[in-house]
């Protein structure tokens, strides 16, 4: 697997290696190619201009082929134009016309606006030659546009003077040409080229104006300028000129020789203007010299050149209308195709934007049901959730009241005796304090031991049963009889403690007297049969003593069980009463409880009874 792994990479490798081994020199050899372009174009642009050769044709092509594939727009353009300039030299004005208005439409795309002015220039010699003066004028306008876009000392600016003399002279407005060639050559900065074009049209404009004088003048700068010239058809331009001048001047021997000279150098050419030219200056020569047979054979001559000039002329036009009307009908298709295409192009973008609209809308139609879906689950999830926390809290709140119930009870129930009903040991020493008076000086508290009497004997003679019916029916005769703030507390078997607050100590004695009496007087029935209850009461009143803390509320109670058990001694069915104390405070609690007897009998406690028996038992 590895070693697979590894043949894999190295092919990957030695594939890379191979594309960038086999692309680099290819692109050197291109960027090579390109740069050469422009001095290729150079070297033929100075062929054509000085040969005018057709057969440069096939290496125009092929520059042409060259820069397209390069992409050189410019170098493209220009071989455009020097193939139109050889077809329309050679009477293809048709394929001429054709190039032009390409090579327009790269100067267009390129915007350059000198590059752009030349190629508007080319038209307006095609134009001019063949004699649309008013389609030549429109591209001078647009040239009129351009020319403020170039550098003030261009040379190009000279070279539009010229073909702006040039038009006007084909609109015979002599003047204004000649106006427009005296700017131009105040210009500086000019080719000699240019300069002798501009001094020929001079020439012209003066010879047609009849000016011959100064015709002759500027041919003579023109020759001085143009020596060692090879320019075939300027040389040739000069000569039709020369020989006019002459004529003019009236030198026809002159006029002559110079346009036989010219004429003989148009054979084998394509000059036929000139040669037209020549032909007419020598039949006008040789009529003026009254050689009239040699004027008649240079008019027949000229008539012939003419016709053929004519001819060409007008075989271009047709030409020239019938490319203007292909070229027309395959820009009006083309501009059909765009706007088909476009149309169709706009169909498209409107069905991808409608399926992108639907798109869109079905994400936000999901995206609206997720997230409806998502609240109502949320507002559900929540409701829910209020639901369960009402029902937790509802159910807290009732355990938590239950439980405070069961508390309640419980605690009622662990202060209650489950027997009587009444309070136990354990409430008393809870809530003690709430019984005991919070103003010494002024309050007290009565605390009474009550015990049934005899009542093994009701046990033993009516049965346990019975003695429980009895312990009940006994507390609530109690509960009867008490006030509301006092309470009752099992304190054992069949004894009871009673606590009665703030209460004065013969109110006491009224009340426990009541309650005495109640109970003798109940009717406790167990099983219908009544049973005759008394009961024996020994109580204190706490604090003994109002200034001295001679017992706390324990002590108190064993004081009372003391009287208790005089109560007992004394026969039962009664109270007894410590009620009040005359001692000092350098007694103890155990002296006291223990010497009750001898500290009533001093006087130093104060006993009281309901039974006057009972009083003089005690203190005798
Ligand atoms: N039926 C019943 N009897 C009880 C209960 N608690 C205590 N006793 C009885 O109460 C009796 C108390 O007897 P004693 O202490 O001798 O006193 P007495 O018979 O009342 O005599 P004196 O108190 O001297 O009048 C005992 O026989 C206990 O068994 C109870 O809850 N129910």
């Amino acid at each position: 697997m590895i070693k697979l792994t590894t043949r894999f990479f190295a092919l990957f490798v030695i594939f890379t290696c191979f594309e960038v081994i086999s692309k680099t020199p290819t692109a050197k050899v291109q960027t090579k190619s390109f740069a050469e372009l422009p001095a290729k174009l150079e070297v033929y642009k100075k062929a054509v201009f000085s040969t005018y050769d057709l057969k440069l044709l096939p290496n125009l092509k092929a520059l042409e082929q060259e820069a397209k594939a390069l992409d050189n727009k410019k170098v493209q353009a220009e071989a455009m134009l020097l193939i139109a300039l050889l077809q329309r030299l050679y009477g293809d004005y048709r394929e001429s016309l054709i190039l032009k208005q390409g090579a327009l439409d790269i100067a267009i795309e390129l915007a350059e606006p000198a590059f752009l002015i030349n190629v508007y220039l080319s038209i307006i010699r095609l134009e001019l030659s063949l004699e649309r003066n008013k389609q030549a004028a429109e591209k001078m306008q647009s040239i009129d546009i351009l020319i403020n876009q170039l550098p003030k000392n261009s040379h190009l600016i000279s070279r539009v003077y010229l073909w702006k003399a040039r038009l006007f002279f084909a609109q015979e407005s002599y003047l204004q040409a000649s106006y427009i060639i005296d700017e131009a050559l105040k210009k500086e900065n000019m080719s000699k080229k240019v300069y002798i074009d501009l001094l020929i049209e001079k020439v012209k404009v003066k010879l047609k104006l009849g000016k011959f004088g100064i015709a002759q003048e500027l041919l003579n700068q023109i020759n001085q300028v143009n020596q060692g010239s090879q320019i075939q058809h300027t040389q040739l331009v000069i000569k039709v000129l020369q020989a006019e001048a002459y004529l003019q001047a009236g030198m026809f021997a002159k006029a002559i020789l110079m346009a036989q000279d010219g004429l003989q150098s148009t054979f084998h050419t394509r000059f036929l203007e000139e040669q037209a030219q020549l032909q007419y200056t020598l039949a006008s020569s040789f009529a003026q010299i009254q050689d009239y047979q040699w004027a008649h054979l240079y008019l027949k001559r000229y008539a012939f050149t003419q016709k053929a000039l004519d001819l060409q002329k007008r075989n271009n036009k047709l030409l020239q209308l019938e490319a203007r009307f292909d070229f027309d009908q395959q820009r009006q298709q083309l501009s059909l195709l765009e706007k088909d295409n476009a149309l169709k192009e706009q169909k498209i973008t409107q069905q991808m934007q409608a399926i992108e609209n639907t798109a869109l809308l079905q994400q936000r139609v999901i995206l609206i049901v997720v997230l409806l879906f998502t609240l109502l689950f949320f507002m559900y999830w929540r409701w829910q959730n209020k639901r369960t926390l009402k029902m937790l809290e509802q159910q807290v709140a009732q355990r938590t009241q239950e439980l405070a119930i069961r508390n309640k009870q419980l605690q009622a129930l662990s202060y209650t005796d489950s027997l009587t009903g009444a309070y136990n040991r354990h409430f008393l020493f809870t809530h003690i304090d709430e019984y005991l008076p919070t103003e010494i000086l002024t309050e007290s508290t009565i605390m009474c031991l009550i015990d049934i009497d005899f009542f093994k004997r009701v046990n033993d003679t009516y049965g346990h049963s019975a003695g429980d019916t009895v312990l009940k029916s006994f507390v609530t005769v109690l509960k009867q009889t008490i006030r509301q703030n006092d309470v009752i507390i099992r304190w054992g078997g069949e004894e009871f403690l009673l606590l009665m607050p703030n209460i004065s100590r013969d109110s006491a004695a009224e009340i426990l007297e009541r309650i005495r009496v109640n109970i003798e007087t109940y009717e406790f029935i167990d099983n219908d049969i009544n049973i005759p209850i008394t009961a024996s009461f020994g109580f204190t009143s706490y604090p003994l003593h109002r200034s001295v803390a001679l017992l706390d509320w324990e002590q108190t109670i064993e004081l009372a069980d003391v009287c208790l058990y005089m109560s007992k001694n004394g026969g039962r069915n009664a109270w007894v009463g410590v009620t009040e104390a005359n001692i000092e405070n350098t007694l103890s609690a155990e002296e006291i409880v223990n010497g009750t007897k001898q500290l009533i009998e001093q006087g130093k406690l104060k006993v009281i009874s309901n039974r006057e028996d009972i009083l003089s038992t005690v203190i005798n």
